[in-house]
């Protein structure tokens, strides 16, 4: 039998984890590696820093802000051979990160999986993952992409740029107006129609995940503040076709 490729993962956050279990769960030999990580998920063993790093596929589960002090503490110590893949939110930022701070020998690929443990936690078929390569072979990129379309992922070959300007005005979008919905303390009420509760769902799902990924998103998305912007002008617009309908013109 084909020895299983040893796969490390590198943070073991909330997506890390999940990440972990799904590699396990596709027949990968997965070691995990978390500053804090005490339980190791099922089919996942923890191990070293050190260990993490020497496997023959690295996937870096940290958060986008602390990424390039992480490459610096690490990359001296990643071996050539090892395939390394990000799975940030953003994609332009941490492809230049890698581009720049990895051993040139060192293949990468900047990959986003548009998933997290609350909407793949009924399994991810079906669901998007973006892929793109910064430095690598071309069979070494066709040999994730057609690993994960297994996985019945929808896997999508795009620029980093393209992802970062479609990911503003959909992901991006959704963190913010997720996080803006929770300010005004909204609760559920008897009265609840299906369209504010899938309102509510929304501002649920995006505060569940770590306020770090709201700031980073907004912050480390070049075509972001434009989002913003595009968001608060549709505001003023709205605001003042209603002033006007008030004012009888
Ligand atoms: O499913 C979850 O737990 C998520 O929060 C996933 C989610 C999102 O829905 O925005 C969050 C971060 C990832 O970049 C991709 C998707």
């Amino acid at each position: 039998m084909e020895a299983k490729m040893s796969v490390g993962v590198y943070g073991m956050g909330r997506f890390g984890s999940f990440w972990a279990k799904e590699l396990a769960k596709h027949g990968f030999s997965v070691v995990g590696y978390g500053r804090s990580a005490k339980t190791a998920p099922e089919g996942v063993r923890l191990g070293s820093e050190d260990e993490v790093l020497a496997c023959s596929v690295l996937f870096f589960c940290v958060s986008i802000s602390s990424f390039s002090e992480v490459l610096d503490r690490t990359s001296s110590r990643i071996a050539d051979t090892t395939v390394v893949m990000d799975t940030c939110s953003v994609k332009l930022y941490p492809a230049k990160q890698m581009r720049e701070k990895l051993p040139k020998q060192v293949q990468c690929i900047a990959t986003h999986p548009m998933f997290g443990p609350d909407s793949g936690k009924n399994g991810v078929q079906g669901l998007p993952l973006v892929i793109s390569a910064v430095r690598c072979e071309d069979s070494t990129l066709q040999f994730w992409v057609e690993e994960f379309k297994r996985w019945n992922l929808q896997v999508l070959q795009m620029s980093c740029d393209q992802h970062d300007r479609e990911a503003a005005w959909s992901q991006g979008i959704t963190h913010f107006i997720g996080r803006t919905l929770s300010e005004l303390s909204l609760g559920d009420t008897e009265l609840a129609t299906t369209g504010y509760k899938t309102l509510l769902t929304v501002m649920q799902q995006t505060c569940n995940d770590p306020l770090q990924l709201f700031y980073d998103l907004q912050r480390y998305n070049p075509y972001a503040r434009q989002m913003r912007m595009g968001l608060k002008g549709a505001l003023d617009t709205v605001m003042d076709a209603l002033k006007k309908q008030e004012e009888g013109r």
